[in-house]
């Protein structure tokens, strides 16, 4: 069976229940980390749990353990379900409280730990490339709720996500309140121009993703020049390529924005090359699990 780890235990997913007053639950008062494994790997678990601990100092909610602690429990998670290539989400919820939203009524933070079986993309997902919309949903202002928090509050991500749905598209491509590009509802984004790679700065309005970080590594690592800088629809519509990259994607094409065909409407040269890369990365890259 599945195990999962709750209240400071290892249960069985059946019994894996929070309370109705979670705070996690009724306000979506937490953070949390989506976390792949490859090969036993667990690709940059170091970056993930930085970003999970900064995230919770952010919204003052302190986490029961040390990283180190974190790392230990994520990797036996993953041993005692004797997974290979999982998904893993790491959430840390205010915890128990009152009806009420100040979370001084909510004296434990509640730490769960699931890991899955990894399901992959199919592969023509990646060979054909993907469409995306640009939607009339914003992303939050940084001065409204941090889209550098990766916290449990997903609404606008899915609101997005929503409206790419209804525009018949794979995925969304979000704007701030000036009209830059920001990242798609999950990824994100990159563009190449001229042999030149870009990627929006976060505080533009984006998640500082794990995958995103290790692509500009990668880019530069092959000489690459990969600048952190704003850039609009237009940037878009006229780039050579296209890619979106998460933690879910990996690294995957753009065909076509808003209608527009991305030059000859194929996966460009760059991005597959990143990818190749990244698929090396991904097993070496991080902690360990059977050593
Ligand atoms: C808003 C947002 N932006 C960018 C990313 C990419 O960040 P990473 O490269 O660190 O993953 C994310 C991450 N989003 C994410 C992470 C894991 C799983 C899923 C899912 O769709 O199940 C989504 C995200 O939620």
């Amino acid at each position: 069976s599945q195990w999962i780890f709750l209240g400071g235990a290892f249960v069985k997913k059946e019994d894996a229940v929070v309370s109705v007053y979670d705070h996690g639950f009724l306000y979506g008062d937490g953070v949390f980390e989506g976390i792949r494994v490859y090969s036993g790997n667990v690709f940059r678990l170091d970056a993930h749990l930085k970003r999970l601990f900064e995230s919770a100092q952010s919204i003052m909610l302190k986490i029961p353990y040390t990283q180190e602690g974190m790392t230990q429990l994520i990797v036996e998670t993953i041993r005692k379900n004797q997974l290979d290539s999982a998904y893993i989400r790491v959430v840390v919820s205010r915890g128990k409280g009152n009806l009420g939203l100040d979370p001084s009524s909510c004296s434990i933070p509640n730490v769960i730990i699931i890991a899955e079986e990894l399901t992959m993309y199919p592969k023509e997902f990646y060979e054909r490339g993907i469409k995306i919309a640009s939607v009339a949903s914003r992303r939050n202002r940084p001065d409204v709720l941090s889209p550098q928090i990766k916290s449990l509050n997903y609404l606008n991500n899915i609101l997005v996500k929503l409206e790419a749905n209804q525009a018949g598209v794979e995925e969304a491509l979000m704007l701030n309140d000036q009209g830059y590009v920001t990242e798609g509802s999950a990824d994100n984004i990159f563009i190449v121009k001229n042999g030149v790679i870009y990627t929006p700065p976060v505080y533009l309005g984006a998640l500082e993703g794990i995958t995103r970080n290790a692509i500009i590594d990668v880019a530069r690592a092959k000489g690459y020049e990969v600048r952190e800088s704003p850039f609009t629809r237009h940037d878009v519509y006229v780039a050579d390529e296209v890619f979106l990259t998460g933690t879910a994607v990996e690294v995957i094409a753009v065909i076509e924005v808003d209608n527009r065909v991305i030059k000859d409407g194929k996966p460009g040269a760059v991005t597959n090359e990143l990818l190749e890369e990244f698929r090396k990365i991904v097993t070496t890259d991080g902690v360990t699990c059977y050593p």
